[in-house]
């Protein structure tokens, strides 16, 4: 359930309610994720302010907005400080348009399932605190406070500068996405429908420095007085942050090398990840739906999208499981597993189709040609109308080939991986079965063998 109005840069650029600023600031854009990884350049451009949300109160004044996390299609989130429970929060303010607030509603309705459902917050999927509406000077906002998560797995690739990462914590971070889809598949019947690196927040931020407790941050608790100008605000906070950063980095030990702080010049040498907390939550359930109540045909990220998505052949929770093993193959390699493009005479559903077999193999006739969308791309044997010609180049032999992993680590991260990418979805296995897979206990036994030897 995409927003086909969504602009990105608006999104960045607006203000608590989601609206667009008009005073001064300067703001760091980023390019957007689906555009090439390797060609992303922040600059730095000017827009215009006329709002501090520094300080704003919401519910009563229960919660008070400290500093913004992060934007989508449909909302702003917040760092905010709750004060009935003297903790920091993420608020998220949805926008105030009608099928917004619709949209925030589901989402809620989700959310509260899921956290009814896990009273011991152990199941590692964001939980929903509380949720309010917030009169805006736009109309009405249906606000949701979640638990207060670190960063993205995509803001982690990033961070590791796109380099393969260690297997291990693959291993430690597979294993908390499928505890998630597990008990949104079989306990909640819950499919998420757009997991990928940005919908896995890890438990703790990567940089010390934006952690409000770990850089003990005091919270603002009131508008900053005399100082109703955005841009001023930002610079009182953005200067309390630098000076935290350094006393962070004095402050943890161990963890110098994978500490960014704000003050810190980027160096391109390799970073290590020791020290970063792995564990992480499911995040982002505005695309989620009940598995008997779906409403959308066409769901997932592109590059994350199921064969029988594009096909629009049906789908069931095995679709989240593909997303799941296109993300666990990006955080092994910094590279996405699928990144289709169009081309002369064909699209990019159709390139896409033609990457999954270059490295799955030949898509049965039978699911090539059952969907309602086959017609677009295959001739009645189940062979591609446009693109004919196509290379095979299969996991394990890709992994040892071009990312260069020795051929036993290869061989066995590939095993676990092609049996969630298998074309038929009900042969995919699922999050539970995929939990009991030898890969994912590698790393016990390795260190067992340590132990005995
Ligand atoms: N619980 C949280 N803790 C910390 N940051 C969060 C939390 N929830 C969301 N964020 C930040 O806010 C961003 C937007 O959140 P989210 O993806 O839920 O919004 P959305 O409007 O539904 O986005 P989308 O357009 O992807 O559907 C996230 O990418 C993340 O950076």
């Amino acid at each position: 359930m995409k927003d086909p109005n969504f602009d990105k840069q608006s999104a960045q650029n607006s203000d608590l309610y989601g609206n667009i600023r008009t005073g001064k600031e300067k703001i760091c854009r980023v390019h957007p994720r689906l555009d090439q990884k390797k060609t992303m350049r922040a600059s730095i451009r000017t827009v215009k302010v006329d709002i501090t949300p520094i300080g704003d109160q919401f519910s009563g004044g229960r919660y008070i907005a400290q500093r913004k996390l992060g934007w989508g299609q449909f909302s702003t989130v917040w760092l905010a400080y709750d004060t009935h429970t003297s903790n920091y929060v993420a608020l998220k303010i949805q926008k105030s348009a009608q099928h917004f607030s619709q949209a925030a509603l589901h989402e809620i309705e989700l959310l509260q399932a899921a956290a009814d459902g896990d009273p011991a917050n152990t199941k590692c999927v964001v939980r929903l605190i509380d949720d309010f509406k917030h009169a805006g000077p736009n109309g009405q906002h249906l606000c949701m406070v979640l638990e207060f998560l670190g960063d993205s797995l995509l803001r982690l690739i990033k961070y590791n500068r796109y380099k393969a990462m260690e297997l291990n914590k693959v291993r430690e971070i597979c294993k908390c996405i499928l505890t998630g889809l597990d008990y949104l598949h079989r306990e909640l019947g819950m499919i998420h429908s757009d997991l990928k690196p940005e919908n896995i927040l890890l438990c703790s931020t990567i940089d010390a420095a934006k952690d409000p407790i770990r850089s003990g941050l005091t919270p603002i608790l009131e508008k900053p007085e005399g100082n109703q100008n955005g841009a001023a605000t930002m610079n009182l906070i953005e200067k309390k942050l630098k000076r935290r950063a350094r006393r962070a980095v004095a402050k943890i030990s161990g963890r110098r090398v994978s500490i960014v702080g704000l003050s810190e010049t980027p160096t391109k040498t390799v970073r290590s990840l020791d020290g970063i907390d792995m564990r992480c939550k499911v995040v982002d359930f505005g695309n989620a739906c009940w598995a008997d109540n779906k409403f959308a045909e066409e769901i997932q990220t592109r590059q994350y999208r199921a064969p029988e998505v594009i096909l629009q052949s049906g789908y069931s929770f095995s679709v989240d499981m593909w997303s799941f093993a296109c993300t666990a193959f990006e955080l092994a390699t910094g590279d996405m597993l699928f990144a289709p493009k169009d081309g002369n005479g064909y699209g990019e559903d159709e390139d896409h189709l033609a990457l999954m077999m270059e490295l799955l193999g030949k898509i049965p006739r039978k699911i090539a040609t059952g969907g309602a969308r086959s017609k677009d791309y295959f001739d009645r044997h189940g062979d591609l109308k446009r693109i004919r010609r196509l290379k095979y180049w299969p996991l394990d032999r890709l992994l040892t080939d071009k990312y260069k992993l020795p051929e036993a680590e290869a061989r066995e991260f590939a095993e676990f991986l092609c049996p969630i990418l298998a074309f038929e979805p009900e042969k995919r296995p699922t999050a539970q079965q995929c939990l009991q897979h030898p890969w994912l206990n590698l790393r016990a036994q390795n260190n067992e063998d340590q132990v005995e030897g």
